[in-house]
């Protein structure tokens, strides 16, 4: 049996904290707030971030306390809102055990410092590659939350603890993939929430099908592009963690960076939009790092900069759409 840790209770975090319960392990959620950490303790009941789920399993419970939450553990998730990871994880540095593997769920890049997040995580706790692995692919919370079938890739330099944390996430109704391909995985769960929030709000503005598959595969050509440069391999594009989540992400309202690009295709600003949402929308932080890794790496990413252009100068879905009609002819 494995003792299982998962930092950050919110809606995903505590759907993959169900699936490693009930693939057999031992799970301990640690989430800040006591009203989350009771719910999940004494209720079995994370009302606040996964109401769905009215009993989540038994052999599943949760602390505040970061000590308590890592001591044990043979595996730490880490499923924090992306932009927050370096501030949340630096209190855990010291604490995490030194087998431990630490696996991140998060889809974002980092502000600023354009990080990714097998970056940030590796750099707050001091981790080796070794000891780090991504969780990545078309994994709506909601649907895995009601035991819906999906599968997702894990990816680690060291492909026995990426076989060790795929066992760690295997039921009859969740599937892992493996791979080393690390960068991939980080670059396709980042750059998708950018391209999903521009098909939100092509279809809140009312456009149909044309559009939002010429938005899909543009930003995934645009995407293969700057994750290449970054160094990833290009199969990993073509597959569940690329193409697959574009699919899942980009034509369900249960996303949350769909929905927040629908509610700025009605008209909604960018701050109306953050109000109504639920949840974190990580590609508003991560398009403006998308930008300025397109630039460092010297990629053209027409799609990112025309979101960026919403999100920073709010210009319409016509004005953003036309960004991409600039009278070039190019190969495709
Ligand atoms: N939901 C989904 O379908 C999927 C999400 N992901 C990714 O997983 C990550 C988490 O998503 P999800 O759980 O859905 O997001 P939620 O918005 O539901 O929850 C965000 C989590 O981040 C925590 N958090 C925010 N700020 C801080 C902070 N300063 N210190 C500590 N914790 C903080 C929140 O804690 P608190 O509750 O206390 O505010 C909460 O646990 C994101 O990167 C997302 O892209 C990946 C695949 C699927
Ligand atoms: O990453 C996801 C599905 O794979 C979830 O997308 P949202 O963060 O947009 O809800």
């Amino acid at each position: 049996m494995t003792n299982v840790t998962v930092l950050g209770a919110g809606a995903w975090g505590t759907a993959f904290g169900q699936v490693l319960a009930d693939a057999g392990n031992d799970v301990t959620m640690w989430a800040i707030e006591p009203e989350i950490v009771e719910g999940i303790r004494d209720h079995h009941h994370n009302g606040v971030r996964l109401p769905v789920v009215e009993e989540l399993p038994h052999n599943m419970t949760a602390t505040g306390d970061r000590a308590e939450a890592v001591k044990n553990a043979d595996i730490i998730v880490v499923a924090i809102a992306a932009q927050f990871a370096r501030v949340a994880l630096a209190e855990f540095k010291g604490l995490i055990p030194q087998d431990a593997i630490v696996v991140s769920l998060m889809k974002g890049i980092e502000r600023n410092t354009n990080k990714r997040m097998d970056e940030v995580v590796c750099e707050s706790l001091g981790l080796d590659a070794e000891h780090f692995a991504a969780v990545s692919g078309p994994n709506l919370s909601k649907e895995i939350a009601t035991r819906q079938p999906a599968a997702t890739v894990v990816g680690c330099a060291n492909l026995d603890n990426a076989e060790k944390v795929a066992r760690a996430c295997t039921t009859d109704y969740f599937k892992a993939f493996i791979t080393t391909d690390v960068i991939g995985l980080e670059m396709c769960g980042s750059l998708k929430n950018v391209v999903a929030l521009a098909v939100g709000m092509a279809r809140g503005a009312g456009y149909g099908e044309n559009t939002a598959a010429m938005i899909e595969t543009r930003g995934l050509a645009e995407l293969t592009a700057l994750g290449e440069a970054a160094g990833a391999d290009p199969k990993t594009f073509a597959g569940l963690a690329g193409v697959g989540d574009l699919i899942a992400t980009c034509g369900s309202p249960l996303s949350r960076n769909y929905t927040f690009g629908a509610n700025l295709g009605k008209g909604l600003s960018r701050d109306e939009a953050a109000k109504v949402s639920n949840g974190v929308a990580e590609g508003v932080p991560t398009t403006a790092a998308v930008v300025a890794l397109g630039k460092q790496y010297g990629v053209p990413t027409p799609l990112a900069c025309a979101m960026n252009r919403v999100l920073e100068e709010g210009i319409s879905c016509a004005d953003m759409l036309a960004q991409l009609f600039d009278g070039t002819i190019t190969a495709e």
